[in-house]
């Protein structure tokens, strides 16, 4: 079954007000290159854009899944939720000044999320306990509904080691 013939050129990802972008937070933006959220993510796949959510500093997210991104029939893979999961908690962390890694992931998939939906991801950072930082997260539609929720474990790294692993890439 094709799922859409051809791609909308416009994604509106704005949000509401309230916001600002986290993009000046996130190191993996700065690559120029990233697996979900950089300029030339996606295409196809997912496409999104991170805020700061100004009232509580939550890390908010505007995600289109394309049909690129398909599991069953019409519907978002799993890997595809997990891997916007991943990024959003461990972005959580860095916009409240936390450079991170992911060393845990669990993800429950609640409800199947069809694909051209534009959905709205929340991350925020549950617990702390030195190096380890626990956050939470979920991808929820316009009318709330849970599309897939997920908690982990996030360790920090110090900026000498991150930037050791950008200096390889020179
Ligand atoms: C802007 C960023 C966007 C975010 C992108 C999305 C996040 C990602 O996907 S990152 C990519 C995926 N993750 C990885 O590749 C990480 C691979 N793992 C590693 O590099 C290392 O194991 C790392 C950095 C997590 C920890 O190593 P290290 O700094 O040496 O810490 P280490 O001393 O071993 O452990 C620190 C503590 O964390 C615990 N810990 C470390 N790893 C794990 C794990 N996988 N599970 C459970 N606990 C762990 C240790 O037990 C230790 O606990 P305690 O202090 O109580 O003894």
């Amino acid at each position: 079954m094709a799922v859409t013939s051809s791609l909308p050129q416009d994604i509106d990802l704005s949000i509401g007000p309230g916001h600002r972008p986290a993009d000046e937070h996130l190191a993996h933006l700065k690559l120029g290159r990233s697996f979900l959220a950089g300029p030339h993510a996606g295409e196809d796949i997912i496409r999104l854009r991170w805020y700061v959510r100004e009232s509580d500093g939550a890390l908010v997210g505007r995600v289109w899944f394309g049909p690129g991104a398909q599991g069953p029939p019409g519907h978002a893979h799993g890997g595809s939720m997990a891997a916007v999961l991943d990024e959003a908690l461990g972005s959580s962390c860095w916009v409240a000044g936390h450079p991170v890694v992911a060393a845990e992931l669990t993800t429950s998939f609640r409800a199947m999320l069809p694909l051209g939906t534009v959905a709205t991801v929340e991350a925020w950072i549950e617990k702390a306990d030195g190096r380890k930082l626990y956050p939470k997260g979920h991808i929820l539609a316009d009318d709330g509904t849970v599309y897939a929720e997920a908690s982990g474990l996030f360790i920090e790294m110090t900026s000498e080691a991150f930037d050791a692993l950008a200096d390889r890439l020179e």
